[in-house]
């Protein structure tokens, strides 16, 4: 499945577009609690729903015992996510399903690439010292070099949140205009670490500035603090696209990521950038799930839908 891509060549820094960001937390949850609620997802848009967040998933495996065995495995089910006669159920075996990429550590890039080759399939790396982004600056910058040398096509790097929590907004700016440098023709994914914000009127602001920075995607979490993608923070940074493309004309992607282990979750942040950024951002350019067990329980729920009968776990090779 192809996919424009999207490139965010940046602006200069601007304090005066932070200024006036201010979020009202209550009207957020008040949007987040309406969501969806005059079209209800089911039957066939139930279904549709299903092999869109499939195609917009970065499948993702981020474990220190990870091994080339697990990351072939993992490469498999990308190129294959859904059991064919599950898909035949839908009239979909031939649509090519796969995942929108395959998201690892440097050290298995390698052999995502190789198992994933032909298949068109991009390669996403997390670096600049994932998780925490406090390697010094000269190994987070030749890290990135190292991952697009080894051919990752897409680089999820992670900012300094002392920036952020001291709203050294000129800091943050130059640090991400350093890193999408590194990257070169790689995609970058911008990792703010939302959990650790104090307020979201810091993830506004957060948003903003790496997306003036050049971040083609901005993206919630690691995967690895206590709080992860939400709802609320979806919004918020959905927002901040919003406004950043009507000043600069230039679209920028959404990556939730963290903690989105089921179905009728990411039906709802499809039925959100759907609502909040139309069309354009329930593609793979401009929308990604980063997510280590969604894909397992959207087949279960496929398989549920197509034969009527609850589905359960085993059922389904995970990777
Ligand atoms: O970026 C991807 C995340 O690390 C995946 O998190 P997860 O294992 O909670 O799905």
């Amino acid at each position: 499945m192809t996919s424009p891509q999207y490139v965010n060549v940046g602006t200069d820094f601007h304090a005066d577009w932070l200024e006036d960001i201010r979020v009202n937390k209550s009207g957020v949850e008040r949007r987040v609690a309406a969501l969806g609620a005059a079209r209800p997802v089911s039957g066939e848009a139930q279904v549709a729903f299903l092999l869109k967040a499939i195609s917009c998933i970065d499948l993702t495996t981020l474990a220190g015992d990870d091994t080339p065995g697990r990351v072939e495995r993992l490469c498999a089910k990308a190129r294959n996510p859904v059991r064919r006669d599950i898909l035949a159920a839908f009239d979909m075996a031939d649509m090519g399903l796969t995942t929108g990429a395959v998201c690892v550590y440097h050290g298995m890039i390698e052999t995502a690439v190789k198992a994933l080759e032909g298949t068109g399939i991009p390669v996403a790396a997390v670096s600049t010292g994932f998780p925490a982004g406090l390697a010094p600056m000269e190994t987070r910058i030749e890290e990135i070099r190292r991952s697009v040398g080894a051919g990752a096509a897409e680089i999820d790097i992670v900012v300094t949140r002392a920036h952020v929590l001291t709203g050294n907004w000129p800091a943050l700016y130059a640090e991400v205009k350093a890193f999408k440098e590194a990257c070169g023709a790689a995609h970058m994914k911008a990792i703010l670490s939302t959990g650790e914000h104090g307020s979201l009127t810091e993830v506004a602001r957060a948003s903003m500035v790496v997306m003036m920075a050049g971040a083609d995607f901005i993206k919630t979490s690691t995967g690895m603090e206590a709080v992860n993608a939400t709802l609320p923070v979806s919004l918020v940074m959905a927002r901040m696209i919003r406004d950043f493309a009507d000043r600069t004309g230039i679209k920028v992607g959404y990556k939730p990521a963290g903690g989105i282990r089921k179905a009728a979750e990411a039906v709802r942040y499809l039925v959100l950038m759907k609502e909040e950024l139309g069309r354009d951002w329930l593609e793979p350019g401009l929308f990604r799930f980063g997510a280590s067990a969604l894909l397992g329980d959207i087949e279960r729920q496929l398989e549920t839908l197509a034969t009527g009968i609850p589905s359960a776990p085993w059922r389904h090779a995970m990777a």
